[in-house]
């Protein structure tokens, strides 16, 4: 016979955190622990911190005996529904864009290996007395370009 089972999705169950209404998403199933809080052996902050995204990992690093886990499905209330879209907030995969965003960049600047800094008109008669040297001997170098000083700055890696 066919059981049913309440699918929830993790947006959902995130929203149990507090001592009074907490719920814990371990392995795929969603447990009420909200009664159990304050008997857990190992303490109600570890739960807290744990609520909200996914426990497993917690939960199995914690060591839990085959009693724990036994005790643990009293307080099953349903399962996570695998096709609810995970909370924004705490995908890792958005850290893993910026970081792939941030290495095009740099990779565009590293073609590029100077930026502008700023263009200097010249006048026929004017005669550069570079007060650069110092920058020259730096990461700064200069290009005529016509009538213009395209002053650059060499970049760094
Ligand atoms: C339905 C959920 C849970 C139940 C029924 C439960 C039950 C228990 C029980 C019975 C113990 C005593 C040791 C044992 O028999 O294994 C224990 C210890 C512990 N639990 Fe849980 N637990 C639950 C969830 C969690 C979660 C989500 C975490 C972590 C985020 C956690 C962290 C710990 C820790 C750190 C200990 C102490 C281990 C030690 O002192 O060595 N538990 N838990």
């Amino acid at each position: 016979m066919p059981t049913l089972t309440k699918l929830f999705s993790m947006q959902e169950a995130s929203q149990h955190n507090s001592k009074d209404d907490c719920w814990v998403v371990i392995d795929g199933k969603v447990y009420d622990v909200s009664s159990y809080l304050d008997e857990h052996p190992g303490g109600d902050d570890v739960v807290l911190a744990a609520t909200g995204k996914d426990a497993t990992e917690e939960f199995e690093d914690a060591g839990h005996s085959k009693s724990a886990r036994e005790l643990m499905e009293t307080f099953c209330i349903g399962e996570l529904d695998p096709s609810s879209p995970a909370i924004p907030e705490l995908e890792i995969s958005s850290k893993k864009e910026s970081t792939e965003i941030s290495k095009t960049l740099v990779n565009l600047t590293k073609l590029y290996w100077a930026v502008p800094v700023t263009f200097v008109q010249l006048k026929h008669n004017v005669r550069i007395a570079l007060p650069f040297g110092s920058i020259l001997e730096g990461h700064l170098l200069l290009m005529a370009t016509g009538k213009e000083l395209l002053v650059l700055k060499e970049l760094d890696f």
